[in-house]
Parts: C-alpha cells; sequence; structure tokens
C-alpha cells in the first residue's frame, strides 16, 4: 500500500491511537500555506512534532531561505535554531507552488495573509487561492486547518462551499476546522507550544475530533473544542475587537483626564486593583496588523450596524492628531510655532521590539507634524530606515548631536532608556506611552492622560 493509503485521518477506519502514532511518525504528511511572521513558526513546531512538512510560499526567497535552513522572520527567540534543526532533519522543507505543496499533503494548514482593503473590506483573495491550491490536491481522509484570522462565517460560507465545488470529493470525504493563530510577534514559538490554549472548531464532529488530535500533539496547553468552524472564528476576532475597544476606552478616559485636570494613568492602575477592571493603557494610536484590522471583519460583515466598534475605530485613529495637537499647544505656550520647529519622534514601528510598521501611529503623526511645516526626525533601533515616513532617520548615537523644539514618544523600545535627555537643551516632550521620567530635567513634558 503507498503511503497516502496507509495514513488518513477524517473518517479513517484506524483508531484514534493509530492515527496519533501516525502523525507522531511522519506518516501523515502536513503543508503549511504560507511561511510569513506566523506561518514559519507554524511550520517549525509542526515540523519538529511530526518530521513531515512541507511548507508552501510564493516568494522564492523565502523559499530558498528555509531549504537552506535560514530563517528569515527576525526577532523570534529560538525561530533561527528551529528552523535549522528541522531543515537539517528532513522534517521540513518549502516549495514556491501550493498545488504541488498539497498533492502529497495529509493535514492542509492554511495561513496566509488576510488583509483589509483600502475601503476597510476583509480581502481574503490570497485564502481564496490557497483553498483553490487544496482544492487540487485533496483527497480522502485529510483535514484542512484554517489558522488565518478571518470574519466570522467565512468557512462555512465561502471555504467549505469551495473545496467541496473544486475538489473531486464529497463533503463526507474531507475534514475542515477552524484553529485559529492566537501567535504574537516576537513571542510565536512559546504562543504556538501553548502560552494559551488551543481552540479548535470543525464543520462537524470528525472535523473537530481531527483537529483535537492533532493540536493535543503541538500544544503542552489545553485544546478547546468549540461548537463549530464560525464559532472558532469568532473567538480570534473577538479577542482582538476586545483590545481595540479597550484601548478606545483608556484614549478617551485620558482625554477626559486631560479635562478634569488628574493623571489618567494614576486612575486607570488604580482602577485596575479591581478584579472586574482592566482598562487597557491610552496611547498615541494603535498600529499592527490585528487590532487595527479585526474589527472590519465584523463591522462590514453582516447586515445591522455596530456603532460601538466603529466608534472604538474612531477614537483610536484620532489619536495621532490628538498627539500632534499637543506638540503644537506646548510650543506655542513656549512661544514657538510647529512650522519653525525641530521635531523628534521616538519609535515608529507599532509596538516596542517588533520590526512591523503597519497601520504604525508614527507615520500619521510625522506626516502631520510635516504638514504643519515641522523639519521631524526620527529614531528607531530595529527599523533600517524610516522608509515610508516623512521624517529623516536618525542612529541613536547621533541624538546628542542635534537640538530639538520638541521630541514626541509613540514607541518605547527598550533602547530608549539610553537616551541622555541632560544631553539636550529644554525642549518640550510628549511622553505618549507614559515611560519617560524626566521631572528631573529642565524639559516641558506632557504624557498622554496626564502625568
Ligand atoms: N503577524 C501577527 O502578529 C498575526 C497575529 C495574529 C494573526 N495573524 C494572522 O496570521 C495570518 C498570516 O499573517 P502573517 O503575519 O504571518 O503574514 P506575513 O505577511 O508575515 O506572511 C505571509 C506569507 O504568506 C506568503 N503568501 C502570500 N500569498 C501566498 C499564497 N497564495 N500561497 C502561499 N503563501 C503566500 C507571503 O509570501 C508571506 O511569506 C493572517 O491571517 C493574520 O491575520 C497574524
Ligand atoms: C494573537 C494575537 O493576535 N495577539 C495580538 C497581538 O497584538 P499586537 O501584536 O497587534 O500588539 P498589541 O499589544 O495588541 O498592540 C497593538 C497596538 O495597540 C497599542 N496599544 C496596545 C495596548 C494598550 O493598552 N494600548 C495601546 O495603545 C500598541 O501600541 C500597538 O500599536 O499581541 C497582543 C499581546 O501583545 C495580543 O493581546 C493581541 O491579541
Amino acid at each position: 500500500m503507498s503511503l497516502r493509503e496507509q495514513t488518513t485521518l477524517y473518517a479513517s477506519d484506524a483508531t484514534t491511537e493509530e492515527q496519533r502514532e501516525a502523525f507522531l511518525s511522519g506518516d501523515i504528511p502536513v503543508a503549511v500555506y504560507g511561511l510569513g511572521k506566523m506561518g514559519l513558526p507554524l511550520a517549525a513546531v509542526y515540523a519538529e512534532t511530526c518530521g513531515n512538512v512541507v511548507g508552501a510560499d510564493i516568494d522564492p526567497d523565502v523559499v530558498s531561505a528555509v531549504n537552506r535552513g535560514d530563517c528569515h522572520v527576525q526577532r523570534e527567540p529560538g525561530l533561527d535554531e528551529l528552523v535549522s534543526e528541522t531543515v537539517a532533519a528532513g522534517a521540513l522543507s518549502a516549495v514556491e507552488s501550493p498545488t504541488e505543496a498539497a498533492r502529497d499533503a495529509t493535514i492542509h494548514v492554511a495561513i496566509v495573509p488576510t488583509p483589509i482593503t483600502d475601503d476597510d473590506e476583509p480581502d481574503l483573495a490570497i485564502l481564496q487561492s490557497v483553498m483553490e491550491s487544496i482544492a487540487a490536491g485533496l483527497t480522502p481522509g485529510d483535514l484542512v486547518v484554517v489558522e488565518c484570522t478571518v470574519p466570522p462565517g467565512t468557512t462555512r460560507d465561502l471555504l467549505l462551499p469551495m473545496l467541496e465545488a473544486e475538489s473531486d470529493l464529497s463533503r463526507e470525504e474531507f475534514g475542515v476546522a477552524v484553529c485559529p493563530e492566537r501567535t504574537s510577534s516576537g513571542r510565536a514559538l512559546q504562543d504556538i507550544r501553548g502560552a494559551y490554549p488551543k481552540v479548535v472548531g470543525g464543520v462537524d464532529e470528525e472535523s473537530t475530533r481531527v483537529a483535537e488530535l492533532v493540536y493535543g500533539e503541538l500544544t503542552d496547553n489545553e485544546v478547546i473544542a468549540v461548537p463549530n468552524e464560525t464559532t472558532a472564528e469568532a473567538v480570534k476576532v473577538f479577542e482582538g475587537v476586545y483590545r481595540d475597544v479597550n484601548i478606545a476606552l483608556a484614549n478617551e478616559l485620558a482625554k477626559i483626564a486631560d479635562a478634569a485636570d488628574i493623571s489618567v494613568n494614576e486612575a486607570i492602575e488604580t482602577a485596575n486593583t479591581q478584579p472586574f477592571c482592566d482598562i487597557h493603557k491610552p496611547g498615541p494610536g494603535v498600529g499592527g496588523h490585528c487590532i487595527p484590522y479585526y474589527p472590519y471583519f465584523l463591522i462590514r460583515q453582516f447586515d445591522e450596524e455596530f456603532s460601538l466598534l466603529t466608534t472604538a475605530r474612531e477614537v483610536n485613529d484620532s489619536m495621532p492628531a490628538f498627539t500632534v495637537e499637543k506638540v503644537a499647544e506646548l510650543l506655542s505656550e513656549e512661544e514657538k510655532s510647529v512650522s519653525d520647529s525641530r521635531v523628534l519622534v521616538l519609535g515608529l514601528t507599532y509596538r516596542p521590539g517588533v520590526e512591523e510598521t503597519r497601520a504604525a501611529p508614527a507615520r500619521p503623526i510625522c506626516a502631520d507634524l510635516t504638514e504643519r511645516g515641522a523639519d521631524v526626525f526620527a529614531a528607531d533601533p530595529v527599523l533600517p530606515n524610516a522608509d515610508g515616513f516623512d521624517a529623516t532617520k536618525l542612529p541613536l548615537e547621533a541624538l546628542a548631536d542635534y537640538d530639538f523644539d520638541a521630541a514626541v514618544l509613540v514607541t518605547d523600545h527598550d533602547e530608549f532608556a539610553g537616551i541622555d535627555w541632560a544631553g539636550f537643551d529644554p525642549m518640550v516632550v510628549v511622553d505618549g506611552r507614559n515611560s519617560l521620567d524626566l521631572s528631573w530635567t529642565d524639559h516641558r513634558v506632557y504624557t498622554i492622560g496626564g502625568d
């Protein structure tokens, strides 16, 4: 019998124990579609678990790097070594063609981008193209896993019908489960291996059973089986919108604290001593590839309007302008104007230590300051340049050679702790992250929401 006839999962006549043994011994081939910030760590953990993974990525540089045992995803502790080890052991390899990867796989794991369009509509085109490739290679007993973050209802209404229509299988011959990745950049391996419970939701009980079996071997944490695929999709998106709304609350409270002339951070820290209170932190904006986008997986997904999610997005998107307005106000109180000022923006990435600038609040902040006529400089220890930002990038060690009229802390990278603030002539400072203590200097400091 061929390898593929021996080891299937969905509706297989093998016992669960036999299937588990086959999976762990590498007799059940896995394909992971998308080897990016989330996909490569996931493929590597699959490979260390089952020893038989082919990654598919349309970027030839990604494929050649992986096949050399190199890790193109930066700043992920342990990932360099794991990619190198699993490739050297023959447990992980990569191809450019998703269709080629689908041909031999029994478990198909999709973790490709699911961005939103300029009109804030979910864009599932990449995921659909991967589903077409999987459909072409789908065989009886296979399991399709959707790890991507998608609008609730996507698998039920779009992906499953695609797989049925474009494969030559009947609905009873293959499984589909939504197992959303709950991974944060910078801690991917620990998250995938079990920082949080793994959520799985199948299109039927057999799909859920198989997903539980597979992820029970990948994670050290528990596997939570939810009633269906749409619930699993919703869990992931709900986690994200909870955060966006909560940050918006903190930002609105910051504006209220300004009006009340109190420190919002003191008030929030004290309010959060109540176990039922978990107000997040105000800041100059909300960036990244997740939190600013997930609300649009709900806002536009159903017929009725959802005002809270929309309003939260508006509040968070107002924070860059709020921050620049504060810079202008403080300069004006020092009888300076933004148009004649040299302003230093500290931190361009969306959060500390992560080389990612999608939706980064520093981008509109630099643009607004430039629009107002300021001479804008930027420092960011994890970015090689300030491409895409209206700012001149300075290395940290060069800051002492300049004097600025204002500084704005947008993202509090650890490396900023070494800045010699006493070396600058007195200037205004807007601390967007409540992370500076400059009370010992002559600088005029405003912390968002009051210090
Ligand atoms: N990055 C995060 O922190 C994060 C957090 C939560 C959820 N997610 C979700 O994870 C998924 C993947 O995101 P990511 O951050 O890894 O994206 P990424 O941009 O880092 O990587 C995506 C990879 O997919 C490849 N790709 C694009 N089209 C492809 C195709 N048709 N076939 C195969 N490969 C293709 C790209 O070349 C790239 O290497 C998304 O659904 C995202 O919403 C990401
Ligand atoms: C698996 C997954 O999806 N994980 C997500 C991922 O999210 P992420 O990588 O997008 O990072 P976030 O920390 O959410 O930040 C987003 C933006 O919001 C700003 N922000 C944040 C908190 C706050 O109180 N006030 C703020 O203003 C911040 O500066 C930044 O610009 O990891 C988080 C754990 O780190 C998770 O919780 C989150 O589900």
